[in-house]
């Protein structure tokens, strides 16, 4: 395995974290993969005082981080920064380095909420009617014509929030309650602004020797930064913990009750109540999670999907409205196809039943050509791994190339191409028509991969097929005829932050229309 060497020790590799001009070919992931042209797919650098081994594509990564013999690339690195300063000791689950409480935490989240099976039983009618009071909201706020430009984002954050804070706490928030609207736009900017100061090479001094950096620190203003970040994220983690404390307490004394005029609802609300992941936890008298594991559960729901999925969202209606619009209307009549033509029912039901290949297709595309993480998220292994004749030691830190192995020609030719079809298998079926069903094949790297893949990736990928189904039931594009320019369709080039974490495209318009409801009627 090649080293990639510069001349001084302990500032090796420094300089790719200075942040250049904002440039799409000054993106990590784009400096990395030009290294693989010249040391391989797999190399190690040094930066400071960590070794590092990056892999760029497809098939390097899938061989370091999910084949069999590969174990012990299972924790997550600590950095100064982040786990000292802004955590201090409180983490999502993504940024926990393995171990006892690790473990705990990642399995109680997987049986109460993100699992297949809670997505199947529960979790969908959460999203779905979030999803429909963010479109009624978006129709509400328009005449015929709907102009989305980048309210969507902020509509869609608040679709994520309200389902993350109601499957967690039992909390409903509503965007129209001005008071509701404050404390979510304010959890939005922090989370979004921990999303910019915590990419793998943005925080220089967590490579420094432990003296330097001390000494760096001490004249450092970003200490400031992080401990407010950490103060804000605090306060409404508490906030909401003591409303899902009281809501117990109520259930419990039957206090509830007295908040609901009809009784058959109100034990229809307490039953769902009581599947949300903090009633679970104040009611499991064995007390088999943490106080910080509970805790760490909650902030990976408010947080991690917050920004992940509206972006990929916000990007995939640019590639439909924009530059797609056939494939759009490809979607809305496969979709009809799905349930029997009968528009109220795909509405309806498509959240529960999932039955549009194509629908699919298009959230896995958007997933991979957009790639939102496209380093994900650094790995450290805790044992030695062996990669061809090369021993990667114990301590190791790994960077995961995802945006190169998802467009890796290899594995998806025209990378930079927008094709939901090669997603699918095509079947003509008696009557000549076609049908779809996804390829089970193929992969991307979107979530990651192996022991520390995204354990959201159900949810996520639940929520992204109901909101890009409502929202192509509901709506039609509608192009604006003159005076518009149309952005790049390239996420690097529209990415307004190339140091940061995640990709955030720049604001852009989506033109859209209402669909005219009395063809839907009757088509329905
Ligand atoms: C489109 C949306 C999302 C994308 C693209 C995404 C992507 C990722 C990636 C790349 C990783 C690192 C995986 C690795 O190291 O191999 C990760 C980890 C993780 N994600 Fe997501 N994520 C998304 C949404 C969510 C949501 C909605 C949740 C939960 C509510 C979630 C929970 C997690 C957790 C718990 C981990 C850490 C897994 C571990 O370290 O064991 N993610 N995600």
């Amino acid at each position: 395995m090649a080293h990639v060497y510069t001349p001084f020790p302990i500032l090796n590799g420094l300089e790719m974290m200075i942040p250049k001009i904002k440039r799409a070919e000054d993106s990590f992931c784009l400096q990395f993969y030009r290294f693989s042209k010249i040391y391989g797919d797999v190399y190690q650098i040094h930066i400071g005082t960590r070794l590092i081994v990056v892999a760029n594509s497809f098939d390097s990564i899938k061989e370091l981080w999910a084949s069999k013999n590969v174990k012990g690339n299972n924790s997550r690195p600590l950095g100064y920064s982040f786990h000292k300063v802004l955590s201090k000791g409180v983490y999502t689950i993504g940024t926990t380095p393995a171990g006892e409480s690790y473990k705990n935490a990642r399995k109680n989240i997987s049986e109460n909420v993100l699992c297949e099976k809670r997505n199947n039983d529960f979790n969908y009618v959460v999203m779905n009617k979030f999803c429909d009071l963010m479109i009624d909201r978006l129709i509400h706020n328009s005449s015929d014509k709907v102009l989305i430009s980048n309210s969507i984002l902020r509509e869609t954050q608040y679709f994520h929030l309200a389902v993350a804070l109601w499957l967690t706490y039992g909390f409903e928030f509503n965007p129209e309650d001005p008071a509701h609207k404050i404390l979510a736009d304010k959890i939005i900017v922090v989370e979004n602004k921990i999303t910019k100061v915590r990419s793998h090479v943005q925080n220089s001094v967590d490579y420094l020797p432990f003296l330097l950096r001390k000494i760096i620190s001490l004249f450092s203003s970003k200490n400031e930064e992080f401990n407010e970040l950490y103060i804000a994220r605090e306060q409404y983690l508490e906030l909401f913990c003591s409303y899902s404390k009281k809501l117990y307490n109520d259930i419990k004394t039957g206090l509830i009750f007295q908040s609901y005029k009809d009784h058959e609802m109100a034990i229809n609300d307490v039953e769902d109540l009581k599947q949300t992941l903090m009633y679970t936890y104040f009611n499991d008298f064995n007390k088999r999670i943490t106080y910080e594991e509970i805790t760490s559960e909650c902030l990976t729901m408010v947080s991690a999907g917050l920004d992940n999925t509206p972006l990929n969202f916000k990007y995939g209606l640019h590639q439909l409205a924009n530059y797609h619009p056939e494939i759009w209307e490809q979607a809305y009549s496969e979709l009809m196809n799905s349930y029997d033509g009968n528009y109220m029912k795909a509405y309806d039901e498509c959240g529960a039943t999932m039955k549009c290949e194509y629908i699919k297709a298009i959230v896995q595309e958007t997933l991979r050509l957009f790639t939102v993480l496209p380093m994900a998220l650094p790995r450290e292994t805790t044992s030695d791994i062996y990669y061809k004749d090369s021993i990667i030691p114990k301590g190791t830190t790994l960077f995961l190339n995802c945006w190169a192995g998802n467009h890796d020609k290899k594995k998806f030719p025209d990378p930079m191409k927008f094709v939901p079809e090669r997603w699918l298998i095509t079947i003509v079926n008696d009557k000549m028509e076609k049908q779809y069903s996804i390829d089970s094949n193929i992969k991307h790297l979107a979530f990651g991969i192996g022991c520390r893949m995204c354990l959201g990736y159900n949810f996520a990928f639940r929520e992204l097929y109901i909101l890009f189904s409502k929202i192509i039931l509901k709506f039609e594009p509608a192009r604006k005829t003159s005076g518009s320019h149309i952005p790049s369709d390239n996420p690097l080039e529209l990415n307004m932050y190339p140091e940061s974490l995640a990709i955030e495209p720049i604001d852009f318009e989506i033109h859209l229309k209402v669909r005219n409801q009395y063809e839907l009627i009757v088509s329905g």
